[in-house]
């Protein structure tokens, strides 16, 4: 008999809830048996906020594990990961993609466009900082962290002390929390982060036999998709806390008739964006092509963001230089 799989996550809901669904998707396609190995991390340890704690905090403890050999592979929310590869390791899968668009949970029911002037809108996420005040609404941002029921908490529990809160759809579904959304936002006004909604399935480059058999869990539109946006987000050098969005859809081409002499084929719609934590600069430009040429696609359009001024967005927050590395998720 095989040893089971070791799946190493984190503690957090979520994390057990995404983990938990690779590992049945893996026993149903294989027959192969999992088994979850709790991994503390920094983060989850510390309640300082992400943005201070830096680098990688809910990811390299699961990374060192793994490169260790006493996890087998780990699953990660993808918007987490470093644009940067990590030597020795390889997302083997990823898996089809859940909806990345950001959820709006209010107190009253009000819809972000019904929220008054003054209303006091909580997220963590420079992204979705900048991107409330650039509606020019007059929201009142407030800046909050911790885990999803944590965050809900400021907006439905009894000690609620904020209007509304904007967390990603992905988390609340993979929570079977949806019920709590009042809004689901048009990422024509909150572009979602780049790889939102994406999970990355990882393990060692050299486990070849275990590279193998997690492709089967792998969805070849998500990951073009994903490919088309970090690609934009590794470009303009900004890790997963900086205030860029990107978004890719593929839409499936007519399957090529002879009779008509159409090409058909798959196309890639690209979105991306760079906007200054105060609303003031919003830079959106979009982009077309084929899946095959996800990543030329992504960088194209930071080229063309650069272009137009994007640096100097991200100069203003600190943006490290070409080669540092960029970790550590506020979303
Ligand atoms: N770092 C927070 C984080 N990382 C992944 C998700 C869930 C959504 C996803 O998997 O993309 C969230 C919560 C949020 O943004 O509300």
């Amino acid at each position: 008999m095989t040893a089971p799989l070791r799946l190493g996550t984190r503690g957090s809901a979520l994390a057990m809830a995404q983990s938990g669904h690779v590992a049945a998707a893996l026993t149903a396609a294989t027959g192969r048996e999992v088994e979850l190995v709790e991994v503390l991390t920094a983060g989850d340890r510390s309640a300082a906020p992400v943005h201070r704690l830096g680098v990688g905090v809910f990811v390299s403890a699961l990374r060192d594990e793994l490169t260790a050999g006493t996890i087998d592979f780990a699953v990660h929310s993808y918007k987490d990961l470093p644009t940067a590869d990590a030597p020795g390791l390889h997302v083997a899968a990823v898996p089809l993609r859940q909806d990345p668009r950001d959820a709006l949970i209010t107190r009253d029911g009000r819809t972000l466009a019904e929220l008054p002037s003054g209303a006091r809108v909580g997220t963590g996420a420079l992204r979705r900082i900048a991107q409330l005040h650039a509606l020019g609404m007059q929201l009142e941002v407030t800046p909050i962290r911790g885990n999803v029921d944590t965050r809900l908490g400021r907006v439905l529990g009894p000690d609620a002390d904020l209007d509304a809160v904007v967390l990603a759809r992905a988390g609340l579904a993979r929570l079977g929390r949806t019920d709590v959304i009042t809004e689901t936002l048009d990422p024509m006004l909150m572009l979602p982060a780049p790889a939102q909604g994406a999970l990355a399935v990882e393990c060692r480059i050299d486990d070849q036999d275990l590279v193998e058999l997690l492709a089967v869990l792998d969805h070849a539109p998500s990951r073009a998709a994903i490919t088309a946006e970090r690609a934009l987000l590794a470009t303009l050098e900004a890790g997963c806390s900086a205030p860029v969005a990107a978004y890719a859809v593929i839409a499936e081409g007519e399957p090529t008739s002879s009779l008509a002499g159409g090409e058909g084929g798959d196309e890639i719609y690209l979105r991306g964006a760079v906007i200054s934590p105060d609303g003031t600069r919003d830079l959106r430009l979009s982009r077309t092509g084929t899946p095959a040429d996800a990543a030329e696609i992504g960088k194209a359009l930071a080229a063309e963001l650069l272009e137009l001024g994007a640096d100097s967005i991200l100069g203003q927050e600190g943006h490290a230089g070409p080669g540092t590395q960029q970790f550590g998720s506020t979303e």
